[in-house]
């Protein structure tokens, strides 16, 4: 039996027992608690104004606190929904209220008034239950409508049995039921058990968290991210990436983070993550399956090596004089810089080495001249003496002359010289032509194009394979831009003064920053809808975040991509190895049962050992499948999507087709409804969706899949418009 979740609502009928009285004598005193949060947060945002007004960065130290000050002040900006939305009342007789952001009590020694979320005394919110209540003997959700209490829902915890699997039954459903607005929003307030343990999940081992449509991946993605930053400060002066499938996802969920005070948050797709490259052309998707593949880095890494210089003696002229550098001093130059890293890098070592060797060179010839002079060759001390005086004055300046000249040379020479050598035209321009610098896209549009470099570097593709390959046009499509950054960052900065990705300033800007440069390294990264990353995306993630402190959150069945893994060791393996861990999301918080049992014999078809997940609502109205003649397809969908757009007026209503009855339908719809293929509707949703000729769907690539996603996208209703049956 699940414990009773007593709705006390103000507008609900009084119970018989007096249970009307405690409601408003409940909602008064929340009321109150509110009213002096309302009043604390205002003198908070004050004094912060007053305190940054005044405030200079003189250095680092004073930078970062007028950072801390300024996200905080965000932070309580953003507050004023949820500003106190639970309340647990302790078996010691504590209470805490709990919100979106913690406000400190009036002095020191006060209590908090009200504990921020993210906070440990906070957790017992999200995960006591009547059968482990952690010390709680009541909790409270708070709903509020701005500064005002509109109900308290109350759960007793004081033993008993729990069946629901659910926290704050009364309040989740609630939230649940509400008009969908096409943002995302937050749900601080009605966090589930297993949604918060991925939340407070340690960031240091790599979390990948599979979970079937609406079970609250999403939700869970971003709390995580606002949690880490509170748990870590220090996550801010890196920032975090977010990753989305695609910018109308990002769309979607934009107001998510704000909304809980952050802003060292970096969203982007994996085609937008390289600064300067956006793909401008579509691919097919056997080469974009192909390009994925993690075996580009192997090829990648060669076609790299193969770009330095060939073995053997190097000849530089300096002052008409040529020194040349024998075969194995240059070698030794090259082992020398082995483990500098990229290319660019190992360039920047190898010659610093070389110019190191040509002063020798020169110091050997002036001695070897010496030693021939002592021997009685007066002439070729002249040669000496004249070569000194031409040089300039920051060369070998000994101010010698004829006879006193001894021909050694000291440090402060040896100093200048090496400064000339530096920066003499003629030995860089040697330079560069034996080593030359690389740019990594036009090394890319090479490598593609050219099936005898393809053959050579990339031994596990096939004849066939190569041939679709450099039949590509020019130009990027997404698929080249893992293969990009993987290049990029094997060459390195062709600039070797380029400063490296410092993280000292500001902190408030980190998130313009991080988005401008490709290697950026991010304090966590989030991966939203992982399930379609190829290997090489895995990759370019990984590189964004050396400590490998990522979580990705996906579902494998919702799988649309061309890569081919079908499960998660398969997926990240390459990538992350075997140092990540697994959770799972069970409940399905979006979809009404009803249409979640539609989709069990679809799931199967898919391919899928999984289960669809349990759903905790039951749909107001049942699923309905139209049949419509062929030919009235557009107008049947177009009158179907005005019946539910009146129906779910002041909330949404999407529709999800064949990609090639997209414009035709997008012609007839009504203006503001969306309607796009399964690929794209991926992890938004609507109140009611639908779903166009899904045995249409289910003919596309990884068609089956796709009908999982387009049949899990409503809220309440769900319609099937099936064509040609009549
Ligand atoms: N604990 C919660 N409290 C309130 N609403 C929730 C909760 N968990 C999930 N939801 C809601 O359920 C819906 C689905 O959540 P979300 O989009 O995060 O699921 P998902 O697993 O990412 O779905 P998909 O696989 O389709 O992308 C959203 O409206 C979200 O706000």
């Amino acid at each position: 039996m699940p414990q009773p979740a007593p709705q006390l609502h103000p507008d609900a009928p009084a119970p018989a027992d007096g249970g009307a009285e405690r409601t408003s004598a409940a909602v008064a005193e929340e009321q109150a608690t509110l009213d002096a949060a309302w009043s604390r947060r205002a003198t908070l945002l004050a004094d912060l104004d007053a305190t940054l007004a005044t405030a200079r960065a003189e250095d680092a130290t004073s930078g970062a606190r007028i950072a801390r000050l300024r996200h905080r002040r965000a932070e309580l900006r953003q507050a004023d929904h949820g500003l106190v939305f639970g309340r647990l009342d302790g078996d010691d007789g504590s209470v805490r209220h709990l919100g979106r952001v913690g406000l400190p009590g009036s002095t020191q020694d006060d209590e908090p008034l009200v504990v921020d979320w993210r906070a440990p005394v906070a957790r017992p919110f999200y995960t006591a239950t009547p059968v482990d209540p952690q010390g709680v003997l009541r909790r409270r959700h708070v709903r509020t409508r701005g500064a005002e209490v509109v109900g308290v829902d109350d759960e007793p915890l004081d033993g008993g049995l729990d069946d629901s699997g659910l926290v704050g039954e009364g309040a989740l459903l609630a939230a649940l039921d509400e008009r969908r607005t096409g943002r995302m929003g937050t749900a601080v307030a009605t966090l589930q058990r297993e949604q918060d343990d991925v939340v407070r999940a340690d960031a240091r081992t790599p979390l990948v968290v599979q979970g079937g449509p609406g079970t609250g991946k999403t939700v869970v993605a971003l709390h995580r991210v606002a949690y880490l930053l509170f748990a870590q400060p220090q996550l801010a002066e890196r920032g975090v990436l977010v990753l989305g499938p695609s910018t109308r996802f990002l769309d979607y969920i934009a107001q998510v983070l704000p909304a809980l005070g952050e802003t060292a948050v970096v969203s982007a797709t994996c085609d937008t993550l390289v600064p300067g490259v956006r793909p401008p052309r579509d691919e097919a998707r056997d080469v974009a399956e192909i390009k994925g593949r993690s075996g580009w880095l192997p090829t990648l890494r060669s076609f790299v090596t193969s770009l330095e210089p060939d073995d053997g003696a190097l000849a530089l002229v300096l002052d008409g004089e040529e020194y040349v550098l024998p075969a194995a001093q240059v070698a030794a130059a090259r082992r020398a810089a082995a483990g500098a890293g990229s290319y660019h890098r190992t360039r920047d070592r190898v010659v610093d080495r070389v110019h190191d060797l040509l002063v020798d060179a020169v110091a050997d010839r002036q001695a070897e001249l010496l030693a021939r002079a002592e021997e009685g060759f007066e002439d070729v001390l002249g040669q000496l003496d004249a070569r000194l005086a031409a040089a300039d004055d920051r060369a070998v300046a000994t101010g010698a002359t004829g006879s006193d000249v001894d021909g050694v040379l000291s440090d402060a020479d040896l100093e200048a010289l090496r400064e000339r050598v530096a920066a003499d035209r003629q030995v860089a321009a040697t330079l560069d032509a034996w080593w030359p610098r690389r740019d990594a896209a036009a090394e890319l549009a090479r490598l593609l194009h050219d099936a005898d470099l393809l053959a050579a570097y990339a031994p596990g593709l096939t004849a066939s394979e190569v041939t679709r390959v450099v039949a590509e046009p020019d130009g990027w499509a997404g698929s080249d831009v893992p293969l990009l950054d993987a290049l990029a960052d094997l060459l390195g900065d062709p600039d070797d003064a380029a400063a490296p990705a410092d993280a000292s300033d500001d902190g408030v800007f980190v998130a313009a920053r991080a988005a401008a440069r490709r290697d950026w390294a991010y304090g966590h990264v989030v991966v939203d809808e992982a399930q379609e990353l190829s290997g090489m995306q895995w990759h370019m993630v990984v590189r964004r975040c050396p400590t490998r402190s990522v979580t990705a959150v996906g579902d494998i069945d919702q799988a649309s991509s061309a890569h081919r893994q079908t499960d998660w060791g398969e997926a990240v393996g390459d990538a992350l190895g075997d140092r990540w861990r697994r959770a799972d999301l069970t409940i399905c918080y979006r979809t009404p049962r009803e249409v979640m049992e539609l989709t069990a014999p679809v799931l199967r078809r898919a391919g899928s050992r999984n289960a669809p997940p349990r759903a905790v609502r039951s749909a107001p109205v049942a699923p309905r499948l139209l049949e419509v003649e062929h030919g009235g397809l557009a107008r049947a969908v177009a009158g179907t999507v005005e019946e539910l757009a009146e129906r779910y007026d002041g909330g949404t209503v999407g529709v999800v087709a064949p990609v090639a009855t997209l414009d035709a339908l997008r012609g007839a719809l009504p203006g503001g409804v969306p309607a796009m293929s399964a690929t794209d509707a991926k992890g938004l949703e609507w109140d009611a969706a639908v779903v166009v000729d899904p045995d249409g769907i289910a003919a596309e690539p990884r068609g089956w899949n796709g009908l999982y996603v387009a049949l899990t996208r409503c809220t309440q209703e769900l319609v099937q418009v099936v064509p040609g049956t009549l």
